[in-house]
């Protein structure tokens, strides 16, 4: 079996125990075929050059670091990515910020990452390209001389082609990605959307069935869906032994006999915050007597500071929190908590089981692992219900067991609490099972293999999960 080499702009801190289910399954899959890690550092070396990729080895796995300067984190991560594509790709045109000067930067570190890499990869090499910071990542390396096979995962969502057409240099970007082997999206929209792009721009043609393209130089290339889950047997299992947690039990006996709403987003303007706190505060508003008898907590870990829309809606959230607790709250009882920071997936997991409803109302989203990890946590014979935006791609596979929601529909959110407080058990017994159902047939193991195989079809065995799983 060849080595594997995944890039990404964000890599799992290598002396820690990996938190979420990307970095648990991506680690497993390194494990079985050894293999390399290479992303940034997550530091910034200020004005000068960054210095050599800093490794660390961890088993059959090397982690390959590289610091960027300020100047490559203004143009390339805050800058294009995070200023263009990120709300390009969220259908949110009237946020992008084009400037040509972080189009280049975030071509320059994508040039940079592909020449720091080019040293590492050996012969039979599969690489694995995460997101959406480095999709031209595989031209670059083809530049260079790489013939290896080369997938790219694209973890956020890609849009209609009237949205990614308004995007400058979008046509060479879009070039630039037929030099992978394999292009995996979320959701069969995505895969869609990106190959009408490819078609109109007239960049690849279509070979017989949905998949198979082949671009002007002759080359064949494969689209394909990859939903991307939760390790959903180790999530249900971090719910059931979380009570032991003081955290936790303090957290829960500050609820008495109240009905617990949970939020969990990283702050962002994507996730629709704003319109599910409105939403809140409409079923308030319509069902005055459940007041006293429901509480909203709201996780929120503040992100990407670095970009101004980011800073601006911190404000407009704590504002809008501080509105509803100061205007529908009483001296017995506070309607919202609202929390800016991050907690450890175990604390995530016992709050979800705790929680009678999760609001998962992002405005768009690649898949949102929230809501699987919601559904995931739960007591089958005692499960909470899912609110959740028919724009988030966990919707194609939670939609039948999930309430779904268009996000933007302040009303629409307030009934659907109004419902979700209400529901008969039977039923909620009937949905969770529906969605678990599908959880438990795909998990990232899967997700992963399933990308592995499709990359690499003579050589892929199925994982089964972490290394130190039994
Ligand atoms: O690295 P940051 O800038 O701090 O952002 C955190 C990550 O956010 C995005 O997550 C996406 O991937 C999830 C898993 O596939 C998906 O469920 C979610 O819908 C997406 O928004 C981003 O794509 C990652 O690269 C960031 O690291
Ligand atoms: O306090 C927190 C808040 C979130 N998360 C994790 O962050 C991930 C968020 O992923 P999602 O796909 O929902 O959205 P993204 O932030 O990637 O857009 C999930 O695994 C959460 O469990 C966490 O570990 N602690």
């Amino acid at each position: 079996m060849s080595r594997l080499i995944v890039v990404s702009n964000r890599v799992p801190d290598p002396d820690r125990a990996p938190a979420g289910g990307l970095a648990v399954a991506l680690q497993a899959a390194l494990h079985d075929r050894g293999g390399i890690w290479m992303g940034w550092s997550g530091k910034s070396c200020g004005e000068d050059e960054p210095g050599p990729l800093a490794f660390q080895q961890q088993g059959s796995i090397t982690y390959a670091l590289s610091d960027l300067s300020e100047r490559d984190l203004s143009e390339y991560y805050n800058g294009f990515a995070n200023s263009v594509l990120w709300p390009l790709c969220h259908y949110r045109i009237d946020l992008t910020d084009f400037a040509r000067r972080d189009a280049q930067g975030y071509f320059r570190v994508n040039r940079f990452f592909a020449q720091r890499l080019l040293p590492l990869i050996q012969e039979d090499d599969l690489i694995w390209v995460h997101d959406y910071h480095l999709m031209p990542l595989a031209d670059e390396l083809r530049r260079l001389g790489v013939r290896n096979r080369i997938g790219f995962f694209m973890h956020i969502p890609w849009p209609a082609p009237d949205v990614y057409l308004t995007l400058p240099m979008g046509a060479r970007l879009l070039q630039s990605m037929t030099a992978y082997d394999l292009l995996g999206f979320q959701t069969e929209n995505d895969a869609a959307n990106f190959r009408e792009c490819l078609q109109r721009g007239e960049l690849a043609t279509r070979r017989a069935g949905e998949t198979d393209f082949v671009d002007t130089t002759g080359r064949h290339f494969q689209v394909g869906t990859f939903p991307i889950s939760i390790d959903t047997g180790n999530f249900a299992r971090l719910a059931c032994q979380g009570v032991r947690n003081p955290t936790v039990r303090k957290f829960r006996a500050t609820l008495g006999e109240q009905q617990l709403i949970v939020g969990v987003d990283r702050l962002d303007y994507s996730k629709g915050l704003v319109q599910r706190l409105n939403g809140y505060r409409r079923f308030l508003e319509t069902q005055p007597h459940w007041a006293g008898h429901v509480t909203y907590l709201q996780i929120t870990p503040k992100s990407r500071s670095g970009v101004h829309e980011y800073d601006s809606l911190q404000r407009e959230v704590a504002e809008l929190a501080g509105h509803i607790g100061g205007t529908m709250g009483r001296l017995d009882w506070a309607p919202m908590r609202y929390v800016n920071r991050a907690f450890s997936q175990q604390v995530l997991a016992c709050i979800y089981r705790m929680a009678n409803v999760a609001l998962v109302t992002p405005l768009r989203d690649g898949m949102n692992l929230v809501a699987k990890e919601y559904v995931a946590a739960q007591d089958p014979e005692d499960p909470g219900v899912l609110v959740l935006s028919r724009f988030a791609g966990a919707a194609a596979e939670l939609g039948p067991g999930a309430l779904l929601v268009n996000p933007y529909d302040e009303d629409a959110i307030a009934q659907a609490i109004t419902q979700a407080v209400s529901m008969p058990r039977e039923e909620r017994q009937r949905r969770h099972a529906r969605m678990m159902e599908g959880l438990t047939h795909n998990d990232v193991f899967h997700w992963c293999t399933d990308f592995l195989g499709r990359l690499a079809p003579s050589q892929v065995l199925p994982l089964k999960g972490p290394p130190n799983a039994a």
